[in-house]
């Protein structure tokens, strides 16, 4: 029997990637042969049954979630649905890790590091969910925004939320809220806003933040007695090298996956290798420093990834430019043509830099 033609592998010219991006899984997803594969395989005639039935569920499963797509991609309220399931998913996910952590599967500290690991990559995901609507960054936005307001109300006493303390806080001190957990998604609200998915700046800043320095205490609470770092005691070599490679691993995650959808100009594998690991080893050496209690490294560690990656990683400047006033048409009306004639300035110039 034959199988499901393959979908058509998708090659979009850079520099279209900052306008198209977001329509680009609505347009692919409905052209998937999967709802004629369906029809066209009668089960019966299978020599295989079993082998028969599974291909049939996994065709009806890949039709179902093609329609969902396509479905959710034709609706004029897609950013809102993308919004609302990305709210209602952060409080899902923060309360099934206070679970396991009230339920003794995961230790405390374990299981709040892994949120702070886990819920900025899953965020940026939900970007690529986002249409290419210049607002969709905004309400992108307000999926962070809500979580600073509720930290927010709850770390001030607003509100009451045991759990969402017992999950994101080191002691139970409900005002530890308004410190890492509250800087944590203010970098997330500027990642969102200022680099959105043309630029792997924003992707970079929070790998950096999640898979680096939540990796690092994760790894160098386990492995790091014993190896302090020369000039640092209450860290260790253990927890740097899994910053390290935390951070670029996720970095590198992200990056290939947003490419290979077309949000912006996939690089030459050297230069990615070479420039992400210069990047990753620069927020190490950050995180690694005695700085805590001047600026957290919520933003530290992110800033000085975002800053880097602008230099190291540039985009192509027309595509950065457009990314740049889009956003300043977005956020400030007013403000729009002098940030887009300096973006178009800087480009011209050859080198544009957006900063955080
Ligand atoms: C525990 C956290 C930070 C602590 O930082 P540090 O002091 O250890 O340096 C992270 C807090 C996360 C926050 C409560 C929830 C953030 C949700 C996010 C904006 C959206 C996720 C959406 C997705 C669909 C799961
Ligand atoms: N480079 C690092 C970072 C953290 N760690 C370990 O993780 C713990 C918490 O690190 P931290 O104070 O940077 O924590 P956060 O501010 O990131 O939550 C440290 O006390 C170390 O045990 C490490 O061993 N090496």
């Amino acid at each position: 029997m034959a199988r499901c033609a393959a979908a058509p592998l998708v090659v979009t010219p850079p520099n279209g990637a900052a306008t198209a991006a977001g329509w680009r899984l609505a347009r692919r997803g409905p052209v998937l042969p999967a709802p004629a594969c369906v029809t066209a395989r009668p089960a019966a005639a299978s020599p295989v049954p079993h082998a028969a039935s599974t291909a049939l569920v996994h065709d009806v499963v890949k039709a179902v979630g093609v329609e969902f797509v396509g479905a959710l991609a034709a609706s004029p309220y897609r950013d809102y649905y993308v919004l609302a399931g990305a709210a209602v998913g952060a409080v899902v996910w923060v309360k099934l890790f206070d679970y396991l952590a009230a339920n003794g599967t995961l230790e405390q500290k374990l299981s709040r590091k892994l949120v702070h690991t886990t819920t900025g990559p899953i965020f940026v995901v939900t970007w690529a969910l986002f249409s290419a609507n210049p607002t969709a960054r905004l309400l992108a936005a307000v999926v962070p925004m809500l979580n600073f307001m509720r930290l927010f109300a709850v770390g001030t006493g607003l509100l009451s939320d045991p759990g969402l303390v017992n999950s994101v806080s080191r002691s139970g001190d409900r005002t530890e809220l308004l410190k890492g957990p509250l800087f944590y998604v203010v970098t997330l609200v500027a990642a969102t806003v200022l680099c959105w998915r043309d630029n792997p700046a924003g992707l970079i800043a929070v790998s950096m933040m999640c898979g680096g320095d939540g990796l690092a205490d994760i790894v160098g609470r386990r492995l790091g007695r014993g190896n302090p770092l020369p000039y640092n005691s209450a860290k260790s070599v253990a927890g740097s090298v899994a910053m390290l490679v935390g951070g670029y691993g996720m970095s590198y995650g992200l990056i290939s996956l947003f490419c290979s959808l077309g949000f912006f100009a996939c690089y030459p594998p050297a230069a990615l290798y070479g420039c992400l690991g210069a990047i990753a080893l620069a927020a190490t050496v950050v995180e690694s420093l005695p700085i805590n209690k001047w600026v957290d490294d919520n933003v530290s560690v992110p800033g000085v990834a975002a800053a880097l990656s602008l230099v190291l990683l540039p985009q192509p400047a027309e595509a950065a430019a457009a990314a740049v006033a889009s956003a300043a048409a977005a956020v400030v009306p007013v403000a729009a043509a002098g940030v887009a004639a300096t973006a178009v300035a800087a480009a011209a110039a050859g080198s544009v830099s957006l900063s955080l």
